[in-house]
């Protein structure tokens, strides 16, 4: 396989950082940009306790664009700037590879076009662990047999989106087999604001935050005398890494973007 050139957005973040360490172990996969504006101007390696790389951190994803040649921005950022990130890293012929969550399908829309218009490939994966993946693909199987669902999702209390880009996706997966309706009893009322959770057409998803988790997610189904729970934890950030690797490899060979890691899947 021919090498790589990636660049990392967010490459002190706790992902980034996770990013960095898995690129050191494959040949293939060369870092020749990372961004971080708190650590411009140092040594990536040593800042990440990697040993001495000789390429210093950047301050902003348009620099290092100006200053790199690059096939791929991986970008772990904030919901913030993932977009614009996105936006510039089109705009120079590099293909992104978004895990930032929390943007909205609008501006997915955006994006897709303006790869559409440059000819380029993007993916952007609101979960790169493999095992939540199948979750997402066995919840749409069992939505069609079993429509009573919920999504519960439970995070660090460092997250800034809620609900999670998991289970925003869990949920664009479901209604895609499971018939319409509104759940619960119809004269159904809160005694404090958000009791439920929040509302997708007809179904909650309820969103944790706790010090101590990484990022886990149950789908219940409810049926008579009956109930599934699907469930999946990342108990660390390597779980993730596996995934990343393949979009990387597979945003190579696209045109347009994909919205989604089972779409990529063999
Ligand atoms: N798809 C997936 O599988 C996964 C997705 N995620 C998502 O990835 C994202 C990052 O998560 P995580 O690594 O935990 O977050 P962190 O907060 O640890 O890292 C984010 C990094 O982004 C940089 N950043 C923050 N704000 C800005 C800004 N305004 N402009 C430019 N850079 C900025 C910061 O670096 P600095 O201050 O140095 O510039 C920071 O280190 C989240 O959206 C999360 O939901 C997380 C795990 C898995
Ligand atoms: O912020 C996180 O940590 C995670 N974010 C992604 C999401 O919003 O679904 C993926 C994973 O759950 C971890």
């Amino acid at each position: 396989m021919m090498g790589i050139r990636v660049i990392v957005a967010g490459a002190n973040g706790r992902m980034g950082r996770e990013v960095v360490k898995m690129l050191s172990q494959h040949e293939h996969l060369q870092l020749v940009g990372a961004v971080s504006r708190s650590e411009a101007g140092k040594d990536v390696g040593e800042t990440l306790g990697l040993g001495r790389y000789g390429l210093s951190f950047t301050s902003s994803v348009a620099e290092v664009l100006n200053q790199t040649k690059a096939d791929v921005l991986v970008d772990f950022t904030t919901p913030h700037v993932v977009a614009e990130n996105m936006e510039l890293a089109i705009q120079a012929g590099v293909r992104p590879v978004v895990g930032t969550s929390g943007l909205p399908e609008k501006e997915i829309e955006r994006l897709s076009s303006l790869c559409q218009n440059k000819g380029i490939g993007a993916i952007i994966a609101p979960n790169f662990a493999i095992g939540a993946v199948l979750m997402m693909i066995f919840a749409k199987q069992a939505a069609k047999y079993m429509p009573h669902v919920e999504i519960i999702e439970s995070h660090h209390d460092r997250k800034l989106d809620a609900p999670s880009g998991t289970a925003v996706k869990t949920a664009e997966m479901i209604v895609q087999t499971r018939e319409e309706m509104k759940q619960g009893h119809p004269e159904e009322k809160e005694i404090l604001d958000g009791a439920r959770g929040a509302y997708y057409q007809g179904f909650r998803i309820h969103s944790v935050r706790l010090p101590g988790l990484v990022a886990h997610q149950e789908v219940l189904f409810g049926g008579n005398g009956q109930l599934l729970t699907l469930r999946h934890d990342s108990l660390n950030r390597e779980s993730f890494m596996p995934g990343v690797k393949l979009a990387i490899e597979k945003v190579i060979e696209l045109d347009k973007l994909v919205y989604g890691l089972e779409n990529i899947l063999d």
